[in-house]
């Protein structure tokens, strides 16, 4: 089922469009990414999603909802690359004074929320002496006290070590499947699409690409395998005798395959004349390197 739909939407600021023209779909109980370096329009984009800022021109529906209802809060739930949340008050302070701008609120969900983040040993310590993993955590569990549809996460782990951003990410998709909720996230870093059900690729305010991470790799990343051979005439015969394309680097024929069956067959093949060989899967930073012309790994 549909439970986001965003069509052309554009956001001119200033005479500058930042977002050109890009249409959005998302199904219910989805994890999706929206990848870009920085200052690509990601930003941009999800405070348009959530009604924070209205579009120059383009429609969002959010659960057949759109950003003028006052309903449309109810909807979702937004954590925000900067937190708003209140560096005197406690932890539990900030959750329930969260919880109560919200009529019939749910309180063993919000406990077993705070459960399932492991905050229950913080509950008494302010925000402000908080780690950043733990802020993010408080600040996740803060957008989801209404039991929103969607969750949108803006950034969620820039800044945080590689251990604490693999744990937030592993509580996103705990979320995501406990309670079928929906999320949307900005992110530059290639492990986190990797992870996700579906990936727009945004450069300078466009949508370049959207699709799942296997289909963005068949499309636009090549397996490559790497070959030495004991005797070069011979492999070369071998490759111009197949249709093999192959060029030469650093005395290793690189030759870009379609599948892993493909590689077996060839590496099979020549067997007797293969010093040694190196077969590599395509990766989302050549997927993103051939869609925008620069490296996703450069950007941090
Ligand atoms: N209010 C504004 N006025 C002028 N320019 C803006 C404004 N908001 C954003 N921009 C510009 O629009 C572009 C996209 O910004 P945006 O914050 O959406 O990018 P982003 O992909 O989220 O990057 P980052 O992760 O660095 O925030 C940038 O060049 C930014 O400087």
């Amino acid at each position: 089922m549909r439970i986001l739909e965003a069509k052309n939407l554009t956001k001119i600021i200033a005479g500058k469009t930042i977002v050109n023209n890009i249409n959005i779909e998302i199904n219910s109980g989805r994890l999706v990414a929206l990848l870009g370096v920085n200052g690509a329009g990601k930003s941009t984009t999800i405070k348009m999603l959530t009604g924070i800022n209205s579009p120059t021109s383009g429609d969002v529906e959010i659960d057949g909802i759109k950003p003028i209802n006052k309903s449309f809060s109810h909807k979702i739930g937004v954590v925000f690359q900067n937190s708003i949340l209140d560096a005197d008050l406690t932890v539990k302070n900030n959750l329930w004074t969260r919880a109560k701008m919200y009529k019939n609120i749910d309180k063993n969900y919000v406990n077993s929320l705070i459960e399932e983040l492991g905050l229950q040993g913080i509950l008494n310590q302010k925000y402000k002496t908080l780690s950043g993993g733990q802020r993010r955590k408080v600040d996740i569990v803060r957008a989801l006290v209404h039991k929103p549809k969607v969750l949108f996460l803006d950034e969620p782990s820039t800044g945080l070590d590689i251990q604490t951003r693999s744990k937030i990410w592993q509580f996103i998709n705990n979320l995501k499947i406990k309670y079928q909720l929906t999320i949307l996230l900005t992110t530059h870093y290639l492990e986190e699409t990797e992870q996700s059900d579906y990936v727009y690729v945004i450069s300078n305010g466009k949508i370049l690409a959207a699709d799942n991470v296997s289909n963005l790799k068949a499309k636009y990343a090549e397996n490559t395998l790497k070959v030495r051979f004991k005797d070069n005439s011979k492999g070369i015969q071998f490759l111009n005798e197949n249709a093999i394309a192959y060029r030469l680097v650093h005395n290793k024929y690189l030759l870009s395959i379609p599948d892993d069956v493909s590689a077996i067959r060839i590496i099979s093949a020549m067997q007797s004349n293969v010093f040694d060989f190196e077969y590599q899967h395509g990766t989302m930073n050549d997927v993103f390197l051939n869609l925008t012309g620069s490296r996703l790994d450069e950007n941090d």
